[in-house]
Parts: C-alpha cells; sequence; structure tokens
C-alpha cells in the first residue's frame, strides 16, 4: 500500500496509543502468573498481536473486549511443543525464547520481514550452555529445546537490550539463583529498568549488581490488575511535528513515565528554545539509550538552524531495517542532507524540503518519519509501502487525517 501525503501543517488533538514495550511486558508478566490479571488499555498492533499469539500457544489465554485484556496465566496448561509466530516483533522473538527454554517448550519460532536476520547470538551461546538446543541455520522458523537451567548468564550491552529483558522473564522461574553479567556497557538500559518495574508489580524482585543483574530462582509471579500507559516512541513523532510548526494535543502520556523515549519532550523544548533565543538549533545526541527516536531526530535536525549529531546508534543498522541507512536515503530523497556513518548520522539543515517518493523499506517508523517530515515539504509526498505502519501504530494514518493531514492510499502505475 502507498501512501500519497499532501503536506500541510497538523492541528487538534492526538490520544497517543499505548507504549508497546510495556503492553508487551505486562501480557508476558500476566501469562506467568497463577491466575487472571486484567491488564488495560491495550492498543493493539501486530506486535502485540505477536506476542498474545505465542503465549497463547504457550498455554496462556486471552479474554479481549475492547482495550482490556483478562489473562489467564499459563499455569499447568503449558504444552510440550508449540509454534510461536513472532511475524516482525524482535521483542517477541527475543522475550520469548528464554520463556519457552523456562518453560521447557519445545518451540518452533517463525518470523517474517527483517526478523530472522535480526541476531539471537547470543541466546545460541548463552542457552546452551545451560541445557537448552538450538536447531538453528541462521534464519528462521528455528526450532529450541531443552529445559533453561540456572547459573551465570553473559550478555554484550550494545547488540540489545531485548536479551537481558528476555532473561529476567525467564529466571525467576527457575529453580536455582541466576546472574546476568554484563560484558560491556548496556546500551538501551530504560528497556531493562522498564521491565524490572513491570515484573516488580507481579510480585518478581530483581537486584542490580556492580556486573548487571541478580536473580534468585523459585520465584512465583502474582497475577494483578495494571493499565498500559502511553507511548512516548510514538508521541515523539507528534513531538517534532509541533516543533515543525504543528499544533497538536498528545493525551494519554504519563509525565512521570519511565521510558526513555520520554526523553524526545526534553529535546524538543531545548531546541525550541534555541531558536526562540535566535541561537543556532542543532544539537548532539547520544542515542545509546533512546535508539526509537534517532529517525525522528533526524527529520527535526533536518530543520535546525546549525548541524546535528546522532552518535551512539550503530545498533539501528539490526532494526525492523537498516535505520541509518533507511532515515538518511528518506531525508535525502526529500530534498535533506544527511550522512549515515557506522555510529549514527550526520545532518546539515535545509531551508526546506521539496518532497518526492521514499521508501519505508518495510519501517514503521521510517514511514511515520515520511509522513511528519511531509508536513513540511513544498511538494508531494508519496511513502511505499505506508502500511508497515501496522507493526506498532494501526491508526497513524486516520489519527494523521483526524489532525488535518492530507494522506491517501494511491496505486502507483508500473
Ligand atoms: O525492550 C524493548 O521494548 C525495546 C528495546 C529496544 O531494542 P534494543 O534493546 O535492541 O535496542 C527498542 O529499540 C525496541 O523498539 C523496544
Ligand atoms: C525495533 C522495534 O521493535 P522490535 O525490536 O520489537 O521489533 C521498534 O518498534 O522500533
Amino acid at each position: 500500500m502507498n501512501i500519497l501525503i499532501t503536506p500541510s501543517r497538523l492541528h487538534g488533538t492526538v490520544r497517543i496509543p499505548a507504549s508497546k514495550s510495556m503492553a508487551h511486558r505486562l501480557l508476558i508478566c500476566a501469562a506467568l502468573a497463577e491466575g487472571t490479571s486484567v491488564i488495560s488499555g491495550v492498543d493493539m498492533s501486530r506486535d502485540i498481536t505477536a506476542t498474545m499469539d505465542v503465549l497463547s500457544a504457550f498455554g496462556a489465554s486471552f479474554r479481549q473486549e475492547g482495550s482490556t485484556i483478562t489473562v489467564t496465566g499459563v499455569g499447568n496448561a503449558r504444552p510440550q511443543a508449540a509454534v510461536a509466530d513472532c511475524c516482525e516483533s524482535g521483542s517477541t522473538l527475543r522475550f520469548l525464547i528464554p520463556v519457552a527454554a523456562a518453560l521447557g517448550i519445545h518451540t518452533t519460532f517463525f518470523g517474517q520481514g527483517r526478523l530472522p536476520q535480526r541476531p539471537i547470538t547470543a541466546y545460541l551461546r548463552e542457552l546452551t550452555k545451560k541445557g537448552v538446543t538450538f536447531d538453528y541455520h541462521n534464519t528462521m522458523p528455528f526450532t529450541i529445546d531443552g529445559k533453561l537451567r540456572s547459573g551465570v548468564f553473559e550478555l554484550e550491552g550494545d547488540v540489545s537490550s531485548q536479551y537481558v529483558t528476555g532473561l529476567l522473564f525467564a529466571l525467576p522461574l527457575l529453580d536455582g539463583d541466576s546472574e546476568i553479567r554484563m560484558l560491556s556497557k548496556l546500551e538501551s538500559k530504560p528497556y531493562v529498568d522498564l521491565t524490572i518495574a513491570c515484573l516488580r508489580h507481579f510480585g518478581i524482585a530483581v537486584q542490580e549488581t556492580e556486573q548487571g543483574y541478580a536473580v534468585a530462582g523459585g520465584q512465583q509471579y502474582h497475577a494483578c490488575d495494571l493499565t498500559v500507559e502511553g507511548d512516548y516512541s510514538q508521541a515523539a513523532f507528534f513531538c517534532v511535528a509541533n516543533a515543525l510548526g504543528s499544533d497538536i494535543t498528545l493525551t494519554n502520556l504519563n509525565p512521570e513515565s519511565v521510558q526513555g523515549d520520554k526523553k524526545i519532550v526534553e529535546i524538543v523544548r531545548e531546541m525550541c528554545y534555541n531558536r526562540e533565543q535566535g541561537l543556532p538549533a542543532g544539537f548532539t545526541v547520544d542515542a545509546a539509550d533512546i535508539p526509537d527516536l534517532v529517525p525522528i531526530l533526524a527529520v527535526l535536525a533536518t530543520f535546525g538552524t546549525a548541524p546535528s549529531s546522532i552518535t551512539g546508534a550503530h545498533r539501528l543498522a539490526i532494526k525492523e531495517s537498516d535505520r541509518l541507512a533507511s532515515t538518511a536515503d528518506l531525508l535525502n530523497r526529500l530534498g535533506g542532507k544527511v550522512t549515515a556513518t557506522p555510529d549514527g548520522l550526520e545532518i546539515e539543515p535545509v531551508e526546506q524540503l521539496h518532497g518526492g517518493t521514499v521508501d519505508s523499506c518495510g519501517d514503521h517508523r521510517i514511514a511515520m518519519c515520511a509522513a511528519v517530515a511531509a508536513t513540511r515539504c513544498a511538494g508531494e509526498v508519496t511513502i511505499l509501502h505506508g502500511e508497515c505502519v501496522e507493526k506498532s501504530y494501526p491508526r497513524f494514518y486516520e489519527d494523521y487525517r483526524q489532525l488535518g493531514g492530507i494522506a491517501n492510499v494511491i496505486v502507483l502505475e508500473s
């Protein structure tokens, strides 16, 4: 599906959808708990559906009424074998491999899009030392077998924090105590903090140590009722649209949230503040803890009054697209001046973007960036494969239109 956007500023109020990261976590904890939990405020997306489908295959059950999901934990209903279709969700895959192994479920993991190429290397190395076998040939599907044993797990800190989160879900279920030792500084740490906060609600304790995390075995998840808060990584698109001249009120955000991507509010405020002062409004951002903000920060930087630099972002090469390359390509096709470096992006500001045809590369965040950049283009913007927003924000174009944006599905002549 291709989307044609006629440039216009956006006005009005948007309810930011529920945090995908928090929804994954609460649904997983609820599925591991004894009894029934009620998780409210969930907005469905392909990634969240994938997590629920895999948890169902592990024996959990879900009853959905609107945005409220009643979850009955796996309990004794766990099967011996399961088929786990993770679609394109890295979180679903990396969170649920150790969970399957802790439950001792022989599982075949399927994936689509770029997921089969995204790394699970640390699991291949660490889980095989602890009783799990992988029938893995550098792609998906692959199958795991065996029951995970407790002990010490060593993880690189700069590939994906999702490994840490996955182990934090699984290790409390094991008989013995475990430790996660970081081999290098943990990037995306706010996501692990979010995991620990979610686990705490379900009665699971994790200790942060000098080297990583200590997790006692033999813990039990206790069912509870919780509401998912709004998603700052999605709010970022509208925050940046506002910095570029739109007038959007964002609702459903928790100002006290521990989501790392809340940082977008500060970055935009500082840049606008500088602009009011008539000072150069370029910025330098270390994105090690906020990888999902990088593409939209590049859109923001394109309209600065001085060059900007984003560092600490080498991991973006292994997201739904190579996001450093796809972000640079998106903005350059529209008339921007962005260079991808091995560690991030260098952005020269421009007065205006001319518009044009851009490829989302099947990456939801790139498609949404294009729609925000379009608010400041001189000419129309065509987004190829715009349907990829379904991964995290299926209502995105509806919300965009409700804010006065002009976004229509078009058929391109071949
Ligand atoms: O734990 C999570 O919910 C996520 C962690 C981050 O991944 P990495 O830790 O691989 O950077 C982030 O990019 C992803 O969108 C969601
Ligand atoms: C990278 C993302 O998600 P995941 O890793 O779960 O596929 C994302 O939503 O930008």
